[in-house]
């Protein structure tokens, strides 16, 4: 194991693993109160899912959170990526018992967890880069060299259509959460100022216009990543938060997904790793 300086970086707002872990799931429950997002399960309504709604997300997001603080504990010791993935499975099994077996939260534990773990790792080590370049220093090579699970969606679609899905993302620093989800919560606070939600569709839309999502491809094939990506591209350019009638417009898009049973859960993920590294980064 590598020794760490003791020094705490002014860069981070949250040093408590228990404060990073509690902002883990804050991010997690404010995805949820976001409407419309197109296809996905919020407050409103359950979109395009018919085996959870808000209460069991928002049930999964809580049960989670004992598991984000482990993995900053863990991340703070300077934990390889084998303690990282007994902790990230254990949260796995604890969801699927809350939740009667339903996946409600599998890519958001990969992603918020290893952001929870860089968190921790920033406590102990001087580190002024972004918490997504820390996953890849520490752990991108760990992350690119475990074998992709063969009978997962993930699994089945990145065979089908050579993406990289969740894994690629992290390995790569969480590229889609800093140059498509923060750049775009910033834009929609200029838009639509005082209207933390509006910030959060805008931002959902931008992520679905960029991201190769496996959850879309496995649901509707190519055909349908590329209607989805069209759909968010189409609101944005029609000025997204900042048009007089965005959430009608929005609950348009929303409704089509949900017509043609499309759902961008990677794109719900990595808005809540946005909605988390805003709040833990300084
Ligand atoms: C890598 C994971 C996500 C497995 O993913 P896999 O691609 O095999 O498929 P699966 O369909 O189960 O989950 C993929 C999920 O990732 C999300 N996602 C989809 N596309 C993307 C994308 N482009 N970018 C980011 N996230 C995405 C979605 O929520 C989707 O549901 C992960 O569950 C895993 O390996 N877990 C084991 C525990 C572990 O290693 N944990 C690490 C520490 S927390
Ligand atoms: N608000 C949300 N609505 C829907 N999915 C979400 C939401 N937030 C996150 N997700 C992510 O979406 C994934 C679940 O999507 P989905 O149910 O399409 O996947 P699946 O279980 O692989 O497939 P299916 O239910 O189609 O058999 C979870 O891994 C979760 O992390």
């Amino acid at each position: 194991m590598t020794s760490l300086p003791q020094t705490r970086t002014p860069y981070m707002r949250a040093t408590d693993p228990r404060w990073i872990g509690c902002l883990a799931t804050r991010a997690l429950v404010l995805e949820v109160e976001t409407w419309p997002k197109p296809g996905l399960v919020s407050h409103i309504d359950t979109g395009a899912h018919r085996d959870m709604d808000a209460d069991l997300l928002r049930l999964s997001a809580r049960t989670l959170e004992p598991f984000f603080v482990a993995l900053a504990q863990a991340g703070a010791a300077d934990a390889g990526m084998d303690r990282l993935r007994q902790i990230g499975l254990a949260a796995e099994r604890a969801m699927r018992q809350a939740t009667g077996g339903v996946n409600t939260h599998r890519g958001a534990i990969f992603g918020l967890g290893l952001l929870s773990a860089a968190a921790g790792l920033a406590t102990a080590r001087p580190w002024q880069g972004s918490l997504g370049a820390l996953i890849a220093q520490r752990w991108g090579v760990e992350i690119t060299a475990t074998p992709q699970e063969t009978d997962s969606h993930g699994g089945v679609v990145a065979r089908r259509y050579r993406v990289g899905g969740a894994r690629e993302e992290a390995a790569a620093g969480m590229p889609c959460v800093y140059d498509v989800a923060r750049p775009a919560l910033a834009e929609g606070r200029r838009l639509a100022p005082q209207d933390e939600e509006a910030a959060r569709v805008h931002a959902c839309m931008a992520l679905i216009a960029a991201v190769d999502d496996s959850n879309l491809l496995y649901r509707g094939g190519a055909e349908g990543l590329a209607f989805a990506r069209d759909a968010a591209h189409g609101f944005l350019r029609g000025g997204g938060v900042g048009h007089p009638r965005w959430r009608w417009q929005a609950k348009a898009v929303h409704q089509d997904f949900v017509a043609r049973n499309l759902s961008p859960g990677g794109c719900a993920d990595l808005l809540a790793m946005a909605l988390f590294t805003e709040m833990v980064e300084a």
